[in-house]
């Protein structure tokens, strides 16, 4: 079956369900042309069917944090459920490789699938660690090899994305609803709905794309603009001015003269008196049409002309006249100048309306601020004090404007059961050879400790029983662990013909869950913001002696003379 040609699909065999990827971008020509020409060499050499094993793995945690969200695995395992090639992506290579090629290798082309690859992978959302394989792929090696680009594209800006999420979920605090604004400013249609779907997983609340409310199911929020304010004039737009009351028992008549009358009284108000005189009329125009249009959802953008002498002003105005029609108005959103100071100067304001007028939890009103928000602004905002419930977040957070990209790597570990290591002058890029088992070692307080690799054959580490971790490359840096609890970490999420059970994807409202839930569990050492501890990743002692065995067997001797 074609391959995600008319948006996902579903295949035939192996992976009855399993739609194709969101993106009906992501085919099997969604790849660098030197994974064909390599297929190619592969196929030619009589290669192409050797086993081989690579990792998906990073080496460094993004946003100079000591953690990473890891997201992108349901994409990949619908590329892998739908990899076929159809006849014109098969002619288009034709077209594109020299035509020496043998027209053997496209009737090779024409059968593969990945019926014949194995995934094991970490579970989407899990809270991952630099040098850990977040995914071993399995497979015929010029298969695999075609499968490098687009699944280290799929994981890289879902990781970084996720990541960049929770960091500011962190900041903000569990209390606060964190609202995702950023489909304007997202690099492009794709990078869009992913930071929404990412976004999500790493613990915003909602999102305000509408798209992604539709795939995901994400929860939809929003507010209004500067534009819907500006474009009234006066209250005389406003013909329809009647309003029944919440419960349907009377109709107000003339809404706009309500609001006037309690304009009025705020304008007069012992407390209050002094902060403002007249206020913006095409402004009131504005927040009495919307609350017209939405009087259980009233919220306002207060500050097109002036935060405290207009914007709140008339939103108390129309809220209180709504208040007398038994509706409770959601709030106000701020989206310049001083958050801080404004959003504080806002929460009395309203304090003192809860106590002059007698309008239970008006103090409480909900205040969302916006305006090129991100994790320092947040951070800054906390240590001033802030008033803020609602933070909607959009260029920072989904162009990853800290750090563009993670720097996923996939790497050859093992090919016809030989192990396999890449070597580098940078020790941090030497890569960790042999198909491995990765584990995660919990200690006495419950906090994850460690991460260790193992070979795949050595037997599992055992609760209660000490075992010795140590860094891959660095001699005197181990430590003995006696866990608590052994959690392993890579799961199989595409069985291929191993006859393996195969994990199920799990909905992306139980992975953020999940998500949330593992992100609080971490040590808080490694989560602050300012120089956080490393978490410590570890090969067993037996692997240790491997890599060392086999990185001396492949450096040559230099010769001195
Ligand atoms: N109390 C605060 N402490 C630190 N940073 C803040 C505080 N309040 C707002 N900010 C941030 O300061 C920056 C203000 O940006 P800028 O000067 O461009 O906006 P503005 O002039 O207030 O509004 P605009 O130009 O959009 O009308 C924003 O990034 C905002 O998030
Ligand atoms: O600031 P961000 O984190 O990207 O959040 C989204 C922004 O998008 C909207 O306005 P837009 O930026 O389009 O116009 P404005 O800055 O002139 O209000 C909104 O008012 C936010 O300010
Ligand atoms: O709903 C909002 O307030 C919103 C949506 C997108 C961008 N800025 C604001
Ligand atoms: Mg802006």
């Amino acid at each position: 079956m074609a391959a995600a040609e008319n948006g996902p699909t579903k295949v035939e065999e192996g992976a009855a369900s399993i739609d194709g990827p969101t993106n009906p971008m992501v085919t099997p020509l969604l790849t660098d042309l030197y994974q064909f020409t390599m297929a190619y060499a592969y196929w030619r050499a009589g290669k192409h069917d050797e086993r081989a094993v690579f990792d998906l793995y990073f080496r460094r945690n993004p946003f100079g944090g000591e953690f990473t969200v890891f997201a992108g695995l349901e994409e990949c395992i619908k590329l892998i459920a739908n990899f076929r090639f159809t006849e014109d992506e098969i002619s288009f290579i034709q077209a594109s490789l020299p035509a020496s090629c043998e027209i053997g290798f496209y009737d090779y082309l024409r059968q593969i699938d990945c019926s014949n690859v194995e995934i094991h992978a970490i579970s989407e959302g899990c809270v991952v660690f630099p040098k850990i394989p977040l995914m071993r792929i399995e497979g015929p090696v010029a298969v695999v090899q075609l499968l490098e680009t687009p699944l280290v594209n799929l994981i890289n800006y879902a990781s970084l994305v996720a990541t960049n999420a929770a960091r500011h979920r962190f900041v903000a605090g569990e209390s606060k609803l964190l609202l995702e604004f950023g489909l304007r400013r997202a690099q492009g249609p794709d990078g869009g709905i992913s930071a929404s779907k990412y976004c999500y997983m790493g613990g915003f609340d909602a999102t305000s794309n509408v798209a992604a409310g539709k795939l995901f199911g994400i929860p939809l929020r929003g507010t209004h603009s500067h534009a819907f304010v500006s474009s009234f004039m006066s209250s005389d737009e406003i013909t329809e001015k009647s309003l029944k009351s919440s419960d349907g028992s009377n109709v107000c008549e003339d809404f706009v003269s309500s609001v006037q009358a309690w304009l009025r009284k705020l304008k007069w108000s012992r407390l209050l008196g002094g902060i403002f005189g007249e206020t913006n009329q095409s402004e009131l125009a504005a927040f009495i049409s919307y609350a017209l249009a939405f009087p259980h959802n009233f919220l306002a953008l207060v500050d097109t002309y002036d935060v405290m002498r207009s914007g709140i002003p008339n939103f108390c105005a129309v809220a209180l006249a709504l208040y007398d029609l038994g509706y409770k108005a959601l709030g106000i959103r701020l989206d310049s100048g001083d958050l801080a100071y404004q959003s504080c100067e806002t929460r009395k304001f309203f304090q003192t309306i809860e106590k002059e007028f007698r309008v239970p939890n008006f103090g409480k009103t909900s205040i969302t601020a916006s305006n090129d928000l991100n994790e320092e602004t947040l951070d800054a905002l906390n240590k001033q004090g802030h008033e803020v419930d609602a933070f909607g977040i959009g260029t920072h957070l989904v162009t990853c404007y800290a750090q563009p990209a993670l720097g996923v790597v996939f790497k050859l570990v093992e090919i016809n059961n030989q192990p396999r290591i890449k070597l580098s002058e940078d020790v941090s890029k030497v890569s960790i050879p042999c198909k491995k088992r990765c584990y995660r070692l919990y200690g006495k307080e419950g906090y994850p400790l460690v991460d260790i690799m193992t070979g795949e054959n050595e037997p599992p580490p055992k609760v209660g029983e000490r075992i010795l971790c140590r860094h891959p490359f660095n001699e005197s840096k181990r430590a003995y662990v006696v866990p608590q609890r052994v959690e392993e970490l890579l799961k199989c999420f595409w069985p291929g013909r191993s006859g393996k059970d195969r994990e199920e994807l799990r909905p992306i409202k139980v992975i953020r869950e999940w998500c949330i839930n593992q992100l609080g569990q971490m040590r808080p050492d490694h989560m602050r913001r300012l120089n956080p501890t490393p978490y410590k990743v570890s090969v067993s002692a037996k692997l240790y002696d491997f890599i060392h065995f086999l990185w001396l067997n492949e450096a040559p001797v230099g010769e001195l003379q």
